[in-house]
């Protein structure tokens, strides 16, 4: 764990579909850092639709928008000594990788881990029940309301086609979570940020 702490602040960045496991293994990863005295903050995607991003909805602009805000939040906590630490689907490389080159600006360290997991298992998961929603609302025909946006189905992306999600080429780290479980993957991802 010295080498985390004697570093400056970072960004870890997880990425993957919805119930692949990236709020889970964000909350584990918080919860071993600071047992440590390491300074964390978790970022989630489900938290920043509630206030800084309710304004965006799920279209393939918003999401890139709702990336780069969280991004540019991330920086301000890395700037400051904080490993930030953000579990967004962040379907687009494009918005991946200009989060990764606006930390290389200000020479900060940005970890992409890849949640790997295919979506029929995301979707037999479906811990807050949006696949089902979604399912029932494509067969019923009906548009989606999320929170105080209205859905059309082209927005609904990664809930229903696994391609509306860049696969990251070249992650800093690919964590299978279809295979293993959460200790094992944070068990890979710390011993990752140690040497890294
Ligand atoms: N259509 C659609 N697309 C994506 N996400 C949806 C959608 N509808 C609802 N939700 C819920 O919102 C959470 C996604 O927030 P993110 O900020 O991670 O999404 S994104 O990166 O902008 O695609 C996502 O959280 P996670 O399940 O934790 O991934 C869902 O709970
Ligand atoms: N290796 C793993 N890492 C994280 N979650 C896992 C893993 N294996 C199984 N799970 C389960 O998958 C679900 C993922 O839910 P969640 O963390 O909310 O996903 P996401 O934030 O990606 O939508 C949880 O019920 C969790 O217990």
């Amino acid at each position: 764990m010295d080498t985390i702490l004697k570093k400056e602040g970072s960004t870890v960045w997880i990425t993957g579909l919805s119930g692949s496991g990236k709020t889970t293994l964000g909350l584990a990863l918080k919860t071993y850092l600071t047992s440590r005295g390491v300074p964390c903050y978790v970022l989630d995607g489900d938290q920043l639709r509630g206030s800084l991003s309710q304004d965006l909805g799920y279209s393939s602009m918003e999401s890139e928008e709702n990336a780069r805000r969280a991004g540019e939040v991330a920086l301000m906590f890395a700037k400051t000594g904080f490993l930030a630490i953000c579990c967004l689907i962040s379907p687009s490389k494009r918005a991946r990788n200009a989060i990764r080159a606006r930390h290389a600006h200000l020479r900060l360290a940005f970890h992409e881990i890849h949640l790997k997991c295919s979506l029929s298992i995301c979707r037999a998961r479906d811990p807050k029940g949006w696949y089902s929603k979604y399912e029932v609302a494509r067969l019923a025909h009906q548009q989606i309301r999320v929170g105080s946006v209205n859905l059309k189905y082209e927005d609904i992306g990664s809930f229903l086609e696994e391609n509306s999600y860049d696969i990251p080429d070249e992650p800093d780290l690919s964590l299978d979570t279809e295979t293993q479980g959460v200790s094992e993957c944070l068990n890979t991802l710390v011993n990752y940020l140690k040497l890294s």
